[in-house]
């Protein structure tokens, strides 16, 4: 029996009409969600999906806006171009697309975010209000994660999830958030010795690891939920996961598919965050 397909376009869409809903009750009140992306340099794929995301605004009303910049951008540059989204009144996030040229430190960047509009999630502060568990962004793709699963009906207390990746932009929350949900959970990564010995043991497998077809039949238990995070191109430049989808396809219970599954929902929940950036601001106005 084949495994069922966790639909993350479709969950992904209806998550984006009630943020559309709330896009209009904004707009009828006369404050327009408004999102920055700031690119840097001309990497391709980071281009890509910046159109995407624009894309996606527009298509909720959502106002957003480009900051396109050349690859030789001076750090001090890049700085005062964030100070003044900071300062903007129609910017309600921003989003500083990564990675960043090599001469630019990305933590000093994404510090600089007010973190009323870190609508990514990575500043510190939000960081650490995130791990205690306070409100704040949440980061797009873990979060997103997290919305699959439950619109999946997937139980996440008593669970052990075993998360293959700690990067701080999509392993090492993930951990956090399932953990606040009440599963037990163990990450492993690169200096993780017998990988498999781990993965097998997971009811909720997280593949974020960033290698084609990495995860294979040998790591996964039968009937876990398998979630692939990974975008990544095979050896004809298709788009693919960080799981062998044929191969774990009727061992798992659930999973995702490449492209369909996680993507989606980043986008979605990055539109989700920058609707609440706005609302969070009209009640502000309100309580003057
Ligand atoms: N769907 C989406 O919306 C998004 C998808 N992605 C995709 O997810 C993937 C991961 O992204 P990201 O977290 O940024 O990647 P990073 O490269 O920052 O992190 C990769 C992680 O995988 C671990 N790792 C690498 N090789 C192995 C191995 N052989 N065994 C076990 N662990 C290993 C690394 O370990 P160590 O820490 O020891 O180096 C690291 O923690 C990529 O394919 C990326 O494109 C990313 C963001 C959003
Ligand atoms: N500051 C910042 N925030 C990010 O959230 C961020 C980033 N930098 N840098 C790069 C990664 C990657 N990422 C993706 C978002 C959507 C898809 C997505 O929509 N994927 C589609 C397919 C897209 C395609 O066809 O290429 C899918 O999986 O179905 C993928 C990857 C966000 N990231
Ligand atoms: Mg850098």
């Amino acid at each position: 029996m084949s495994s069922a397909i966790i639909n993350g376009k479709e969950i992904g869409q209806e998550i984006r009409n009630s943020v559309a809903e709330r896009v209009t009750r904004l707009k009828e009140q006369g404050l327009t969600p408004g999102l920055a992306v700031v690119l840097v340099g001309d990497n391709q794929a980071s281009a890509t999906y910046v159109r995407n995301k624009q894309k996606s605004c527009e298509a909720i009303g959502m106002f957003s806006e480009l900051i396109k910049l050349p690859e030789e951008t001076t750090q001090e540059s890049l700085l005062a171009q964030i100070e003044l989204l900071n300062n903007r009144e129609d910017i309600h996030g921003i989003l500083v697309q990564l990675p960043l040229p090599k001469h630019i430190d990305e933590d000093i960047v994404i510090a600089t975010i007010a973190v009323e509009k870190d609508v990514d999630g990575f500043s510190p502060v939000s960081v650490g209000k995130m791990m205690l568990g306070q409100e704040t962004f949440l980061p797009c793709t873990p979060f997103g994660v997290m919305k699959l699963l439950e619109f999946s009906g997937i139980e996440i207390a008593g669970k052990h999830a075993v998360i293959v990746g700690r990067s701080h932009i999509v392993g090492k929350p993930m951990g956090q958030l399932l953990l606040q949900k009440d599963a037990t959970v163990t990450y492993t990564h690169s200096k993780t010795p017998n990988l498999p010995s781990f993965t097998k043991q997971a009811d909720i497998l997280i593949a974020a690891v960033g290698r084609a077809n990495f995860i294979t039949k040998e790591h996964v238990k039968e009937g876990a939920v398998v979630i692939d995070v990974g975008i990544n191109r095979d050896e004809n430049n298709k788009l693919c996961g960080d799981v062998n989808f044929n191969e774990v396809d009727g061992i798992a219970s659930h999973i995702t598919p490449v492209p369909g599954g996680v993507g989606p929902m980043t986008i979605t929940m990055l539109l989700f965050n920058t609707v609440q950036a706005a609302e969070n601001k009209l009640e502000h106005i309100v309580k003057l």
